[in-house]
């Protein structure tokens, strides 16, 4: 049988596919997949825009899975990726709290975009999808940010924050796909998993 296996170790990811789960038509078959962790190098090559990296990492991410995993054995794998896009700049996961602290000053007060990226591939076949969302922050104080960071959310996250916790208190506004800001966009992930005949 073919399994379906989640290149990731975010648990935000865990929990948005097992949500997928429960809108399965073949209700015989149970819907399970395994975790691995797929370790790849996230930089930046020169010269790549916004949405051709996060694209790229996520391909790169559900191939490493699948070489993990054991290209012999019959699986689909899914990798996904998030970066925030401010202006020119990428924002990825904050490399300490200094660091968290400018990306928070940078995105205080203006509206930023959340790109996420996520693919699907057996080996044969790589599909993928790509989901941008607008996020308007509200003004912060350097207060708000310090209190912010002190609470070590900031930390595992692209652009330092966690919409689906503390930080949406700073969300003002948000323009597409929430769960894509979380790190899995349910209904173009839905869609692959179709197309795949996971679901
Ligand atoms: C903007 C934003 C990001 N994030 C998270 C989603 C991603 O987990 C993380 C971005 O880092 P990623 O490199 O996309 O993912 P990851 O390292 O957490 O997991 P893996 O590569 O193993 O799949 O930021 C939130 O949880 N909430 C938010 O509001």
């Amino acid at each position: 049988m073919m399994k379906l296996v989640l290149a990731s170790g975010s648990p935000r990811r865990k929990e948005l596919l097992s949500q997928l789960g429960f809108l399965k038509t073949d209700k015989d078959t149970p819907f399970e997949f395994d975790i691995l962790a797929a370790d790849i190098d996230e930089s930046h090559q020169q010269g790549e825009s916004a949405e051709e990296f996060v694209q790229r990492l996520a391909q790169e991410k559900a191939l490493a899975g699948l070489a993990l995993y054991g290209n012999d054995k019959q699986a689909i794998v899914l990798g996904s990726d998030t970066i925030v896009v401010q202006g020119e700049t990428i924002l990825g996961k904050p490399t300490d709290a200094a660091n968290a602290a400018e990306i928070l000053a940078s995105l205080s007060g203006k509206r930023h975009q959340v790109m996420t990226a996520v693919a699907l591939t057996d080996g044969t076949k790589t599909i993928s999808r790509l989901v941008i969302t607008q996020v308007q922050f509200c003004e912060l104080t350097e207060a708000d940010i310090l209190a912010y960071i002190a609470t070590g959310e900031p930390m595992d996250k692209a652009g330092a924050y966690g919409i689906q916790g503390l930080g949406g208190n700073f969300v003002e506004a948000i323009d597409g796909s929430y769960s894509a800001v979380v790190g899995l966009p349910l209904v173009e992930t839905r869609a692959l998993l179709c197309e795949m005949q996971v679901l």
